[in-house]
């Protein structure tokens, strides 16, 4: 745009002096110059302003003596300051890091740092970045700022020739989920190919291809910049790979966005082009624990391992119903998971009464149509020597654990049988292997071993109606119950009872309960999934 403004000043300049050219002339002069000037600004104005650390980089890379750190010898080459990438194009980085979810990033080209810190901010905490940069007076310009900030510990700066760090990426069988490219011209193809050609870059992963419309060379059919010549050269080989799907973004400078794609050569190929190569449905294996579109409901999500399961089924995409006797928790992680942007309704039912039951189902239906995943997780223990277990302890525990978790069965599975579809996962317990101790708790035992029967029975007889019953057997779960003042004494017993050496934490159950819920389990029915840290094999 700069161009286009300095071009136009120029019209207007030569139309001014000039009282043959027409006021409709200027008058549409003026206005293109309007819009061409206002671009750039605008931009800046109505995109996420840049962190502190962002903008002490930027303040002190453009205030900084480029010529005189050249001219004394401490830089290879005369580093021109307009070379940085800016507050919005750093913000596109850091946008597209989020949106492929990139763990791992590469960028070829960092001068004082700007795109790597933008991109870095957009990593999860174990994300890491490797900047590659020829100078390096370069890397000790920018580390002190990267240290100022949060996420400067996710970049690690390689000084020396890219292409030499990029040999001993590949060397070492190291892979990235996007690169930013943003060296020297004449080398990007070469960057290029060496990315794709030695698996250095993900299937799906992205290459960020900076300056590829290079003040608009690469199109201008005069131009003999040499510059220009190696990106068209490089835009054209881009074009004609089959590896890959890309698009010219036209801000600042030209922004080349590149995802790569599965290839299958047409020729006479090894390759066996079935479902392992290709993902059952075309969805490679991850895509298959999505559960997007589905209808979930979890009971006992109010809080502990029903809350946990609740977060990571709409995390995975369905939406979820909170069922919980107490209506102010489940109207709390039903706000939880809103937040999260995962629909949500808040149910309060008590499961070990029939028209609670079937209430919480028929809600569910009448808002969402159906139901697709049943995660009967609500349960109760209770500690007594079996020899003064009252009958009420063993009616009170079995009417939630066991008779509730087959009323709640029976219900979803009326919905599921008509559709032919669901998933059903049961909370039973580890306590269904075993004899924990030295608590003792008969009828909590009794009731889980009852769930797995349940879960097995019901799984074999409704596996050919298209739905599936699994159970998860939690081992001893880490919840605010544990450290009451009867149990935390036995905490200690415990841990030595369990080869994992801790406790289970209810995110080390989020995965099995996704995995149930998903087509990925399909031919599982009837399982017992013991999650308990080895405990149950010592
Ligand atoms: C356009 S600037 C990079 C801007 C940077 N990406 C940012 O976000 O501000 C290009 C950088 O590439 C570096 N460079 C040039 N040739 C290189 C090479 N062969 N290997 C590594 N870095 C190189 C230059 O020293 C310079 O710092």
């Amino acid at each position: 745009m700069q161009f286009v403004v300095e071009y136009l000043l120029k019209a207007k300049e030569i139309a001014e002096n000039n009282a043959n050219v027409p006021a409709e002339l200027r008058d549409n002069l003026q206005k293109a110059l309007d819009i061409a000037c206002g671009l750039d600004g605008y931009l800046e104005q109505m995109s996420s302003q840049e962190s502190e650390p962002l903008a002490e980089l930027y303040r002190k890379s453009i205030s900084h003596d480029w010529n005189k750190v050249h001219e004394d010898g401490k830089t290879l080459f005369r580093l021109p300051v307009t070379c940085i990438t800016g507050q919005v194009e750093g913000q596109v980085l850091k946008m597209l890091v989020h949106m492929s979810k990139a763990k791992r990033v590469l960028e070829i080209g960092m001068f004082t740092g700007y795109g790597a810190l933008s991109m870095a901010e957009a990593l999860p905490e174990n994300g890491q970045l490797i900047a590659c940069e020829l100078e390096p007076y370069l890397k000790d310009f920018a580390q002190p700022i990267f240290d100022k900030s949060p996420h400067g510990k996710k970049i690690t700066v390689r000084t020396g020739p890219a292409m030499d760090t990029l040999k001993e990426l590949a060397a070492m069988g190291e892979q990235f989920d996007m690169v930013f490219i943003d060296a020297d011209k004449h080398n990007y193809i070469n960057y290029y190919k060496f990315l794709l050609d030695h698996n250095l870059l993900r299937i799906d992963g992205v290459i960020c291809v900076d300056n590829t419309l290079f003040k608009g060379r690469v199109y201008l059919k005069d131009s003999a910049d040499d510059f220009g010549k190696a990106l068209q050269d490089f835009n054209q080989f881009v074009t004609n790979d089959p590896r890959v799907e890309q698009v010219i973004i036209p801000l600042r400078d030209g922004l080349t966005i590149i995802r790569r794609v599965p290839y299958i050569p047409q020729l006479k190929s090894t390759v066996t082009y079935d479902e392992v190569f290709r993902g059952v449905q075309g969805k490679q294996v991850l895509d298959r624990l999505r559960l997007d579109g589905k209808v979930a409901y979890v009971t006992g999500a109010g809080q502990g391992i029903g809350r946990a399961f609740a977060h990571a089924l709409g995390e995975a995409g369905a939406k979820v119903a909170i069922i919980d006797m107490d209506k102010g928790k489940a109207e709390i992680v039903a706000h939880e998971l809103t937040l999260k942007g995962i629909s949500s309704m808040a149910v309060s039912a008590d499961i070990s009464k029939p028209e609670d039951v079937q209430k919480m189902i028929d809600d569910i239906v009448s808002k969402w149509g159906t139901i697709h995943i049943a995660c009967n997780n609500a349960g109760i223990n209770k500690n007594s020597a079996s020899e003064d277990t009252s009958l009420k302890e063993w009616d009170q525990t079995f009417n939630v654990n066991l008779r509730g978790t087959f009323m709640c069965c029976q219900a979803a599975g009326h919905v599921m049988l008509k559709q032919g579809y669901g998933k059903i996962i049961n909370t039973a317990s580890m306590a269904s292997l075993i004899v924990p101790h030295p608590q003792k708790q008969l009828s909590y035992n009794t009731s889980k071993a009852g769930v797995v029967k349940l879960t097995q029975t019901l799984g074999t007889e409704w596996i050919d109606r298209g739905i599936r019953v699994n159970c998860i057997s939690p081992g001893i779960v880490d919840t605010p119950l544990i450290h009451s003042e009867s149990l935390e004494p036995l905490v200690q017993r415990w841990l030595s009872d369990i080869p994992a050496g801790r406790l289970a934490q209810v995110t080390d159950l989020q995965a099995a309960v996704v995995y149930l819920a998903s087509d990925a389990s399909d031919y599982m029915t009837g399982h017992n999934l013991v999650i308990e840290g080895g405990q149950s094999l010592w």
